[in-house]
């Protein structure tokens, strides 16, 4: 298939940008973005004038729609692909972020399932992370029942250069769904669906919950007191260990979230340590012993590529302050040049 102009220009622009790939991570210079959106409309014949316009799908590799009223995600599919062939080449972005400090964290308290919110350097820590997710697409938002999750997701989708307004949905029961209803399409266009989930809060830490790690340390012993925190299947007092939480947040992350990245759609997690190292070592097939080393910072985002069936990890978006670029794919890297456009 000849090369289309689209890749013509990746190409110039790749050998123009200094292109790092450290590690797992492409990057793109703002230079060669405006490239690469020039070649991609001239090479899909998209115009963006008022209203929806989606493109003819060509011959090439590339469908794409936009509007004035949303930037899509780009996703690639041949012409006459199959929908197994245009799953397998769709992509879709998925953020994980540990809540910012909580209120116990500060406190070194165990926390678990009590529900406790975000210090004030949990607040700034839930914003700093929108900050480097604000290029990113997000469709829906998954959080746990618990507030800091919450905090954090709305806090952090403040910074969205997107501006959709993230709604949490309440499907309690009837009279919930009923008294919570949008009657504007135009309006649910502009919003982003919030669902909370009880499976994804963080483990249940039992007879430990509200004890300071340390004088549980002291009195317990550090070696045990870190078998109960890190070891895979050794539960603490009257608590979950790290597998019965994986049981519960892996399930939900498989019967729910990973069905809505298989349609295209990209998705936002904000959950807590010990929920997401379990997602994390089913995303990065970890085994029990390697997951006991996985610590998770709060408020960074992580950032996967989801693409024929598979999860690729892209590490934490650099800030939008920090020198250098973002570990973007080329299509996130379009989809951050059309928000240019739209918004300039
Ligand atoms: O629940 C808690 O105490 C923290 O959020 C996570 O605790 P851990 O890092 O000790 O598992």
């Amino acid at each position: 298939m000849a090369t289309s102009r689209f890749h013509q220009a990746l190409g110039t622009a790749q050998s123009h940008q200094h292109l790092q790939n450290s590690g797992s991570h492409h990057e793109f210079g703002n230079a060669s973005l405006k490239l690469i959106s020039k070649a991609f409309k001239a090479d899909v014949g998209l115009s963006i004038r008022g209203g929806y316009n989606s493109c003819m799908r060509k011959s090439g590799v590339i469908q794409a729609s936009t509007s004035q009223t949303s930037v899509q995600s780009v996703s690639y599919s041949p012409n006459n692909s199959s929908d197994e062939l245009r799953r397998k080449s769709s992509e879709a972005a998925l953020i994980l972020i540990r809540h910012g400090e909580s209120l116990w964290n500060e406190k070194n308290l165990f926390t678990g399932c009590v529900d406790v919110p975000l210090t004030k350097k949990g607040v700034e820590e839930a914003i700093e992370a929108g900050k480097r997710i604000s290029n990113i697409p997000v469709d829906m938002i998954y959080t746990s029942a618990l507030i800091r999750a919450q905090m954090t997701a709305m806090l952090a989708m403040t910074q969205h250069r997107r501006k959709k307004v993230p709604i949490i949905l309440h499907n309690e029961n009837e009279q919930a769904r009923e008294w919570s209803r949008i009657f504007s399409e135009d309006t649910k266009k502009q919003s982003i669906p919030v669902v909370t989930a009880w499976q994804l809060n963080e483990r249940m830490y039992g007879e430990l919950q509200g004890l300071n790690k340390q004088e549980t340390a002291d009195r317990f012993g550090k070696e045990k007191v870190h078998e109960w925190r890190r070891s895979y299947d050794i539960p603490p007092p009257n608590g979950e260990s790290l597998e019965m939480c994986a049981e519960r947040a892996v399930a939900y992350f498989k019967d729910h979230i990973e069905p809505q990245l298989l349609s295209g759609k990209n998705v936002m997690i904000a959950a807590h340590g010990n929920s997401l190292r379990s997602i994390i070592m089913y995303l990065d097939k970890l085994t029990s012993q390697e997951v006991i080393n996985l610590e998770l910072s709060t408020g960074i985002p992580m950032l996967y590529i989801f693409k024929g069936g598979k999860f690729i990890r892209r590490g934490s978006p650099a800030g939008p302050t920090e020198a250098g670029v973002y570990a973007y794919t080329r299509s996130l890297a379009l989809y951050r040049q059309r928000l240019d456009d739209m918004l300039h």
